[in-house]
């Protein structure tokens, strides 16, 4: 549904070039929803941009659903547009029209006439969840609302491909979580597909398939969501993985467990679907002469299913502890002896 082939956007400025994006290659299914995780300056923002060609890539080529919109005319990429809606962090709605007219808004510039017009946007306004809410103005709605009506606006033609641009970070966790329900809905129910930018790991966690993480303009890992998850490559994935796995109180219990046995090991498993089902902490300690103490267990739902995490300190001697985490990896599960104190 969409490729991007070496693409890279350069910026030049008065302190010289700023090279925003530096060769990604992506290709993006159709029905899927792709995510982009990355901090700030990371180069999201200009990437998703591109598949759009609100930002002209300085080299490589976009293609989306079939149209390589890097080599269109302007009328063209204008027709080409249609096919795909974006929505933003601040909503960039329309003050001074209702959320009818809003919706309406870029239904009027495809010359759509006014009957069927007025049928779509009631098919809209009930599609996001703001019947009743027609005749209302944006200054009247709560944060949430008006992200129903950026997305009922970018699905008025009936676009292949949804952009989001940070489409909750302005919003609270609730009402974030509310419009990511949203997205998945629309997804499965329209087979769209959606490509969204974000900072927050917890959207990727939610409602994607596939993830690419951002860095320096590079993409420096990407899969899907459940194997970068299990087992992140890259520092950077790391970090973020650790926003959802391992809250701050984990890493304060792991440290003053340190600190209490300084001979032990911490270790963190990971385990998916069925392999969290077996009994591992039974046969470890009917088989090892170690002790073993749970710090902390999580399961983690994601989109494409759940894993869980378990951080426990074995105690023991150094063989036994080594023979013990030998057989843990021996089972398929991924294991981390986390050392820091
Ligand atoms: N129009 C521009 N002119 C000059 N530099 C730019 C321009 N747009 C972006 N940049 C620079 O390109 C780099 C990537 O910016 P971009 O906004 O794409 O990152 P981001 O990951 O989306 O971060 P953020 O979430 O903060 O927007 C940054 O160093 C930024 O300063």
């Amino acid at each position: 549904m969409i490729s991007l082939q070496s693409i890279r956007k350069r910026f030049e400025t008065k302190n010289g070039p700023v090279h925003a994006v530096d060769g990604v290659d992506l290709t993006i299914a159709e029905g899927e929803i792709f995510g982009v995780i990355g901090y700030s300056g990371a180069g999201k923002s200009t990437l998703i941009r591109m598949l759009n060609m609100l930002e002209r890539p300085t080299e490589g080529d976009v293609t989306v659903a079939g149209k390589k919109l890097s080599a269109l005319s302007t009328k063209e990429l204008r027709r080409a547009r249609q096919e795909i809606g974006m929505i933003f962090q601040h909503f960039n709605l329309l003050w001074s029209r209702t959320v009818r007219d809003n919706i309406a808004f870029p239904l009027e510039i495809a010359g759509v006439a006014k009957r069927e017009r007025e049928k779509r946007v009631n098919e809209l306004i009930e599609l996001v969840g703001l019947k009743g809410r027609g005749d209302s103005y944006p200054s009247q709605l709560s944060g949430g609302q008006k992200q129903r009506v950026g997305i009922a606006r970018a699905l008025a033609n009936n676009p292949k491909v949804l952009l989001c641009d940070e489409a909750t970070s302005a919003l609270d966790p609730k009402t974030t979580d509310s419009i990511l329900d949203l997205l998945v809905d629309i997804n499965e129910k329209l087979g769209l597909t959606i490509v969204l930018i974000t900072h927050e790991m917890h959207v990727i966690r939610k409602i994607c398939h596939q993830v690419a993480v951002m860095e320096a303009g590079k993409v420096v890992e990407q899969g899907p969501v459940l194997d970068v998850f299990r087992k992140p490559k890259e520092e950077m994935t790391k970090e973020f993985v650790k926003q959802i796995t391992e809250p701050e109180e984990t890493t304060d219990a792991i440290k003053q467990m340190l600190a209490d046995h300084p001979e032990g090991h911490i270790v963190q498993l990971t385990f998916v679907g069925e392999e969290a089902e077996s009994p591992l902490i039974t046969q470890l300690i009917r088989t090892f002469d170690v002790e073993v103490n749970i710090v902390q267990g999580k399961i983690t739902k994601i989109h494409e299913g759940s894993y869980g995490t378990l951080f426990v300190a074995l105690n023991g001697q150094k063989e036994e502890v080594e023979r013990a985490i030998a057989f843990i990896q021996s089972k398929k599960v991924e294991v981390e002896v986390i050392t820091y104190a």
